[in-house]
């Protein structure tokens, strides 16, 4: 079985559906276990979302957030995805979540993946939702295609929840190399994911990359992997 993808005319119901549904899945698995795990991407896509689930009533202190991904650069770095996610998300009624950073003191994201594998294990045994986002050369988290260490993240072993990508010469990346991003594993068993694509551009961007490989166009990865579990919402 294959993912849902779900066309919204406009970006504001697409965002509107999004944190509806996110909101929801938490608040079951909450029912369920008592606590929730939820692993957002940066970019640009997720903001609105964010906005709107800090305004959402839901029972915040039971749930863990954690990134998909980060540029290896302080939370006090505009391009900091830990920035995007305190500034848009951590805010109002969602402030009493906890936050899981992949930020540390460590000089590199290399030097902090065992401490950061070790943080991010209890959150990731499955993720109850992960809002996933793609980039105009289908990458989503930090799978770059070429990227050093895209191989070693995608196809990581059990229990290995994060890895470091170099992606040094990878346009889209930009200044922002060094990263840290969630495996293969940590992302292709979550119970449940949404990918957040705006714009005629991304749309065929995600038509190329349903037929292209994984390896050139690493969403593949993420969309086979998670199949039915994965919602694809979409708005121009
Ligand atoms: O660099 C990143 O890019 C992707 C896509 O971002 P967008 O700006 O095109 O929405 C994002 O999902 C990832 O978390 C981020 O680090």
């Amino acid at each position: 079985m294959k993912h849902e993808f779900l066309a919204h005319a406009t970006r504001e119901e697409a965002a509107d559906f999004a944190a509806r549904m996110a909101s929801g899945v938490l608040a079951a698995a909450i029912e369920d276990s008592g606590k929730a795990s939820f692993m957002v991407s940066g970019g640009s896509s997720p903001a609105p979302v964010f906005n709107r689930l800090s305004k959402t009533d839901l029972a915040w202190d039971r749930v863990t957030v954690g990134l998909v991904d980060e540029r290896w650069v302080g939370p006090e770095h505009a391009g900091s995805n830990e920035a995007l996610v305190r500034q848009n998300l951590l805010t109002g009624k969602a402030g009493a979540a906890g936050f899981l950073p992949m930020k540390t003191s460590a000089e590199t994201a290399g030097e902090a993946v065992a401490d950061r594998v070790l943080a991010y294990q209890p959150h990731c045994d499955p993720i109850d939702l992960i809002l996933l986002g793609m980039g105009s050369d289908g990458h989503t988290a930090s799978w770059f295609p070429n990227s050093r260490g895209l191989k070693a993240a995608m196809h990581a072993g059990e229990g290995a929840t994060v890895a470091a990508i170099d992606a040094t010469g990878c346009e889209i990346a930009g200044q922002y190399a060094d990263r840290m991003t969630l495996t293969g594993p940590a992302i292709i068993d979550s119970d449940a994911a949404i990918l957040l694509i705006f714009g005629e551009d991304k749309r065929e961007v995600l038509d190329l990359a349903l037929k292209a490989s994984p390896e050139d166009m690493p969403v593949r990865y993420a969309i086979d992997g998670l199949g039915p579990r994965l919602t694809i919402i979409w708005a121009p």
